[in-house]
C-alpha cells in the first residue's frame, strides 16, 4: 500500500488534476469509485440477504448510488436512501438518473444483521458535527447488527484529523480512493474504519508531485536509507557513544531500559550517566553499559569531550526540577558546541513546564548550522505541558499539533500515542500505526527514549532516527504481543533488524 496521504483539500485537488487531464471525467471517477465499492461488499458480504445503501447529498453519496447499481446488477437485493434531491445538473442527479429504481427517503432505512449497509452518506466534504437524520442514522445502522462498509471514511469521521463531528458509522470495512487520508491513521476515526482498502480509480499517480504531499505513514522507505550500518574497519567509538542519564538511587530503572536499547541499536558504546548516590544500584545490573559518576554539569562536559559522547539523553526517571533543567542547559550546550544529538524526554520535558520558552531559547541558541539534532517525545500529558494552547482538546489534528510544536521547539517531536506523530521543524510528518496496544506499560517509552539516542549517537539526523526507533519499537511490540514487560523490547531488536534486513534482500531478488 501506498505511504502518501493526502489531506481532504489535497484529495479534492487530486480528483481535479485527474479530471484535467483525462481520461475520466467527474461521473468517470465515481463510477470507478461505485464499481470498487461494489467489489468490495460482493468480495466480503455474498451471503448479505438485503444491501443498504445510505447516500447522503454530495459525491459520497453518488459513489453510493453507482454501488446501488451495480450491486443490483451483480443479483443482490438492494435498497437505496437518499438525501433530499441532489444538485440539478450535477454528478449525484447523474447517478440517481442511472439507478433504475425508486430511491427512498434515509427516514426509511431499516435493516436487520443479516443484511449489510453500505455507508455514503459523508466523505471528503463533512463539514460539520452529524445532527438529525444523519445521527439517527448512525444509531439505527450500530443497533441492526448488521456489517457497515464505508465509502471512503465513516460517515461523521474527519479525513482531516479523524475526530469525530457529533457521531459517527462504525465500519467494518472502509473503501477509500487514490491514497488514505490521515483519519484513516489516527483515532478516534482509525477505530472507526476497520479494515481500509484503497481503490485505483484511476487517478494517474503524477497528480501527487503537483500536491506536494508532506504527511506519510511511518513505513521503512521513509528511513531505511539512513539507517546506520557498520563499517567493517571500524572500532566501538565510531559506532557512536551514547550517554544516558540516570535518576537517583530509587528511580535509576528508566536510564537502564534505554540505555539497554540505545546499545541494541547498534551504538558502539553507552554509558550511563549517574548521581553518586546511585551508583552502586546501577552498577549491580550493569554489564555492557560503561557507568560514570556525574553530579556537575561541568565534569559531565569535560567527559563527554574526552570519551567522544555522540548523543545524550536526559529525561526517564530523572525527577522533575532545577538539576534537571541545568543539566538540559548544559546538554544543548554540548549540542550547539559538539554536534552531539540531544533526546529530551518526561522530566527534561515537565521540568519546563510554565517556562517552555526558556527551553526552546536554550536550544536555538546561535551556531544551529553545526549543531546536533534534538528529538522531544512527549505523550499528550507533557506535550500539553510544553506546549500551551496545542492540547488535544484545541480543534487541531494531532498531525498538526506536533508540526507546530515542531517549529516552535526547532526540534523533531514524537507525539506518543496509539497513533504517534513524529514532525520535524520543516513541516515533515508521518504518522505510525506499526505498533502494538501491548506496548503501552510503564518503561516502554524509556525504551523509545534509548532508541532513538542511540540512533543519533550513530549520526542518524533526528527525524530518520525518531521515526525509525518508533517503528522498530513498535515492530518489537507486535513480535512480543501479549505479556511483554519493557524489558523485552531491547531484547527483541535485533530480530526486528534482522527482519528489516531480510526484507531489503528480498526487495533486491525481485519477484520470484
Ligand atoms: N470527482 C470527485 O471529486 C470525486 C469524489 N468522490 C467522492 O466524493 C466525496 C466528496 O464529495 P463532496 O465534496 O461532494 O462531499 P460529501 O459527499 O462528503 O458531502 C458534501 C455535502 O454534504 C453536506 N454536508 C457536509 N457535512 C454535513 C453534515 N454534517 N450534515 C449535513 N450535510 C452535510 C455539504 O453541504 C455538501 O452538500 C468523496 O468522499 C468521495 O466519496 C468520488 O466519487 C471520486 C471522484
Ligand atoms: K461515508
Amino acid at each position: 500500500m501506498s505511504d502518501e496521504l493526502l489531506t481532504p483539500d489535497q484529495m479534492a485537488k487530486a480528483d481535479r488534476l485527474a479530471i484535467e487531464g483525462g481520461p475520466f471525467d467527474g461521473y468517470g471517477l465515481m463510477l470507478n469509485a461505485g464499481r470498487a465499492v461494489a467489489a468490495v461488499v460482493l468480495a466480503h458480504f455474498p451471503q448479505a440477504r438485503h444491501a443498504h445503501i445510505l447516500c447522503g447529498p454530495g459525491n459520497n453519496g453518488g459513489d453510493g448510488l453507482v454501488a446501488a447499481r451495480f450491486l443490483r446488477e451483480a443479483g443482490m437485493a438492494v435498497s437505496a436512501y437518499l438525501a433530499p434531491a441532489p444538485r440539478e445538473g450535477g454528478e449525484v442527479a447523474r447517478a440517481l438518473a442511472d439507478f433504475p429504481e425508486t430511491v427512498r427517503p434515509l427516514e426509511a432505512f431499516c435493516a436487520t444483521a443479516e443484511d449489510v449497509v453500505v455507508d455514503a452518506l459523508f466523505g471528503a466534504g463533512l463539514a460539520r458535527p452529524l445532527d438529525g437524520v444523519f445521527a439517527t442514522l448512525v444509531d439505527k445502522a450500530r443497533l441492526s447488527g448488521a456489517p457497515v462498509v464505508a465509502v471512503d471514511l465513516p460517515s461523521g469521521v474527519s479525513g482531516q484529523s479523524g475526530a469525530v463531528l457529533g457521531a459517527a458509522m462504525a465500519a467494518l470495512r472502509t473503501v477509500t480512493f487514490f491514497r488514505r487520508k490521515p483519519g484513516h491513521l489516527l483515532f478516534p476515526g482509525r477505530g472507526l474504519c476497520g479494515t481500509v482498502e484503497v481503490a485505483d480509480i484511476g487517478i494517474p499517480r503524477r497528480v501527487l508531485a503537483e500536491i506536494g504531499v508532506d504527511l506519510f505513514e511511518n513505513t521503512p522507505r521513509r528511513w531505511r536509507a539512513a539507517l546506520p550500518a557498520p563499517d567493517p574497519l571500524g572500532h566501538k567509538y565510531s559506532r557512536g557513544h551514547a550517554g544516558i542519564f540516570s535518576g537517583g538511587p530509587s528511580a535509576t530503572g528508566a536510564a537502564r531500559l534505554a540505555a539497554m536499547a540505545a546499545a541494541r541499536s547498534g551504538a558502539g558504546a553507552v554509558t550511563l550517566l549517574s548521581p553518586a548516590s546511585a551508583l552502586l544500584v546501577n552498577a549491580a545490573h550493569l554489564t555492557a553499559i560503561m557507568l560514570q559518576r556525574a553530579d556537575d554539569p561541568d565534569h559531565v562536559a569535560a567527559f563527554a569531550g574526552e570519551r567522544k559522547l555522540s548523543a545524550l539523553a536526559i529525561g526517564p526517571g530523572y525527577g522533575v526540577g532545577e538539576k534537571c533543567r541545568a543539566f538540559v542547559a548544559m546538554a544543548a550546550g554540548l549540542r550547539r558546541e559538539r554536534g552531539l544529538g540531544l533526546v529530551l524526554d518526561a522530566d527534561a520535558l515537565t521540568s519546563f513546564e510554565g517556562e517552555p520558552e526558556a527551553l526552546f531559547a536554550c536550544l536555538n541558541l546561535g551556531g544551529v548550522e553545526e549543531a546536533g539534532s534534538v528529538v522531544l517525545t512527549p505523550h499528550e500529558g507533557e506535550f500539553a505541558r510544553l506546549f500551551p494552547g496545542l492540547g488535544a482538546h484545541v480543534g487541531l489534528s494531532k498531525v498538526e499539533r506536533a508540526r507546530r510544536a515542531a517549529a516552535r521547539a526547532g526540534a523533531t517531536v514524537v507525539l506518543k500515542g496509539s497513533d504517534s506523530v513524529i514532525a520535524a521543524p520543516d513541516g515533515r510528518a508521518v504518522i505510525n500505526i506499526h505498533a502494538s496496544p501491548y506496548l503501552a506499560t510503564a518503561g516502554s517509552g524509556d525504551v523509545l527514549t534509548g532508541l532513538i539516542t542511540g540512533l543519533l549517537a550513530q549520526g542518524m539526523p533526528g527525524f530518520e532516527a525518531a521515526a525509525a526507533a518508533v517503528w522498530l519499537h513498535g515492530d518489537a511490540g507486535l513480535r512480543l504481543g501479549a505479556g511483554l514487560v519493557a524489558e523485552d523490547l531491547p531484547a527483541a531488536i535485533p530480530a526486528v533488524l534482522a527482519g528489516l534486513s531480510a526484507a531489503d534482500e528480498s526487495f533486491r531478488e525481485g519477484p520470484r
